[in-house]
């Protein structure tokens, strides 16, 4: 019923815009009537994505260029915006069987710098441009948060599973 009621507000026109009608119970009954709100808007973007659109079609229409762009140097910002049960999280983040827009773009980062990464734990990033040398005991120190780091997310990732299936 909910969504049968925001389709009829909501029409897609284009790759571009949207339009956005008021419910009808919010319409004017009379015409002219000034005290009201207009009854009908139109939204103009980059891109508007179908109702069906793919986490695939999502991702390649929005974020792979601006990830793309980062990977030569550039600067990008990605944000959801919406009301609550809008999808923000659905579509960033995604069912594990169905990535959303995050795991997608860590997995080109990835994927485009394979054999460029540096293999020893002897440097650590200090803020975004600079990073320290580490001494061995502070590299022994490191290993060690990040395999307890690990683990504790696999733990969380199996009760998670847990309960979901139940
Ligand atoms: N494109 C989609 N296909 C299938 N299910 C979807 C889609 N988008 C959202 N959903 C489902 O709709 C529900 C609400 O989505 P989601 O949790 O992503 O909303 P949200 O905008 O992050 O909400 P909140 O602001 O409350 O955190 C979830 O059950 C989600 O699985």
């Amino acid at each position: 019923m909910k969504i049968t009621f925001l389709l009829a507000c909501v029409t897609i026109e284009g790759p571009n815009s949207v339009v956005i009608r008021a419910p009808r119970f919010c319409q004017p009954n009379r015409q002219g009537d000034k005290s009201l709100p207009q009854t009908a808007q139109r939204f103009t973007f980059t891109q508007v994505f179908d109702p069906d659109a793919s986490q695939r079609t999502v991702f390649e229409g929005s974020v792979r260029g601006l990830v793309q762009d980062a990977l030569q140097g550039g600067n990008c910002l990605v944000f959801t915006y919406g009301v609550t049960n809008a999808g923000k999280t659905f579509t960033f983040l995604g069912p594990d069987h169905n990535s959303g827009l995050l795991p997608r773009s860590l997995s080109v980062i990835f994927n485009s710098i394979k054999g460029h990464q540096y293999s020893r734990s002897d440097l650590k990033p200090q803020r975004c441009r600079d990073f320290s040398r580490l001494t061995p005991e502070q590299q022994a120190a490191e290993i060690s948060t990040k395999k307890n780091l690990l683990r504790l997310l696999k733990e969380v990732g199996h009760e998670f599973c847990y309960h979901d299936s139940d």
